[in-house]
């Protein structure tokens, strides 16, 4: 039994998945939504075209939830805190997995420490990894890294997520994990801006390189296993997102190269994640000016070309 908490995209995608396996409840906070998915059993505010098989429960009442059993917390990083500040006591004792990728902006932490912070009772873990919600939905085969520093409870995570379609790796450096999936975001950003403004394939791999080096440091300075950033969680899927139409980060991103407007009702990850970064990488004397080129743009302080150049420009160095 899986509940999961958020009927955005990416929660439904995994609902759609793990009702092959087992009984699935589907959770929005918003009562209306979930009378229309109910009765067209289709989630067409944000996954439309693809059907919610009958064994998901589609609910707007938390109160019902079943103890123990693990949820999934599919709303977007920002949204987090929120959510379990408001529903938290009926979420302790029981693995609380994140499948958010971002900073909270307000804190500079990641999804498992607000967990931790919010929730005290549970067990934190993260679900993360190149991996589009449509895909997953659809039944495409898709690789995911599930993080939970408590060994056996991570096991036991991997073994109940795997579907047909979604093959689960383990490990326990959720830091790692969490900062892979936050940071491609950013990185992302800055190579749709880069194709957007026409300026090629070869300065986006230069961009790519570059990000992951920092992606690399800043992980490493919080604490990351050197390795995992090297996995799904980090280079798996910053090469999904820098490279696909379908990233939402990589289509803003592109709209900022393009000087075109970009529809704010769409989650945008990487915006808040980049100021949270920026910030946390000042206190910490980490070096990230791909980081800092991507909100100067999003905060309109700099044109595209003239990121670049600041880029182009930084003192010539060892790789
Ligand atoms: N879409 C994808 O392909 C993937 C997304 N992810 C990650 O999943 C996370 C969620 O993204 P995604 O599903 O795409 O986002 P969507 O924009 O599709 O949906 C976000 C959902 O969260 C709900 N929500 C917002 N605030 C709250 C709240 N306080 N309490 C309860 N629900 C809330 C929204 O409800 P409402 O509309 O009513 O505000 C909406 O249903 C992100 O961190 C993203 O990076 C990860 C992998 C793939
Ligand atoms: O994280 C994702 C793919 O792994 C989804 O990316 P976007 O949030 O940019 O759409």
């Amino acid at each position: 039994m899986i509940t999961i908490l958020g009927s955005g995209a990416f929660g439904t995608a995994l609902a759609i998945s793990l009702s092959k396996n087992s009984r699935v409840t589907l959770w929005t906070h918003n009562a209306q939504h979930a009378i229309d998915m109910i009765r067209m059993r289709e989630n067409t505010r944000r996954l439309d075209g693809i059907s919610l098989p009958e064994n998901i429960t589609i609910t707007a009442d938390l109160d019902s939830i079943e103890p123990i059993h693990p949820c999934l917390l599919t709303v977007p990083t920002q949204k987090l805190r929120g959510l379990l500040e408001k529903h938290g006591e009926a979420l302790g004792n029981r693995p609380l997995v994140a499948c958010c990728k971002g900073i909270e902006l307000s804190t500079g932490i990641g999804p498992t420490a607000i967990i931790a912070d919010l929730v005290p009772t549970a067990i934190p873990a993260i679900l993360t990894g190149p991996s589009f919600a449509r895909d997953i939905a659809s039944g495409l085969p898709t690789a995911l890294t599930l993080a939970c520093a408590q060994k056996a409870v991570g096991k036991a995570l991997q073994q109940s997520l795997t579907t047909p379609n979604l093959r689960i790796y383990r490990t326990t450096d959720t830091i790692g994990a969490e900062l892979g999936g936050a940071l491609k975001n950013v990185i992302a950003i800055g190579c749709g801006a880069v194709m957007g403004a026409g300026l090629g394939e070869s300065a986006r791999a230069a961009l790519m390189t570059r990000g992951f080096a920092e992606m690399n440091r800043m992980a490493i300075a919080l604490g990351a296993q050197p390795d995992t950033l090297s996995g799904l969680s980090g280079f798996g899927d910053l090469t999904l997102t820098c490279t696909s139409n379908q990233s939402r980060n990589y289509r803003f991103g592109q709209s900022l190269g393009r000087n075109d407007p970009f529809d704010p009702s769409i989650t945008v990850e990487g915006v808040a994640t980049a100021h949270a970064v920026e910030a946390r990488a000042l206190t910490l004397d980490i070096e990230m000016p791909v980081t800092q080129a991507v909100t100067a743009l999003i905060d309109g302080k700099l044109r595209v070309d003239q990121a670049v150049d600041m880029l182009l420009s930084r003192p010539l160095k060892e790789e």
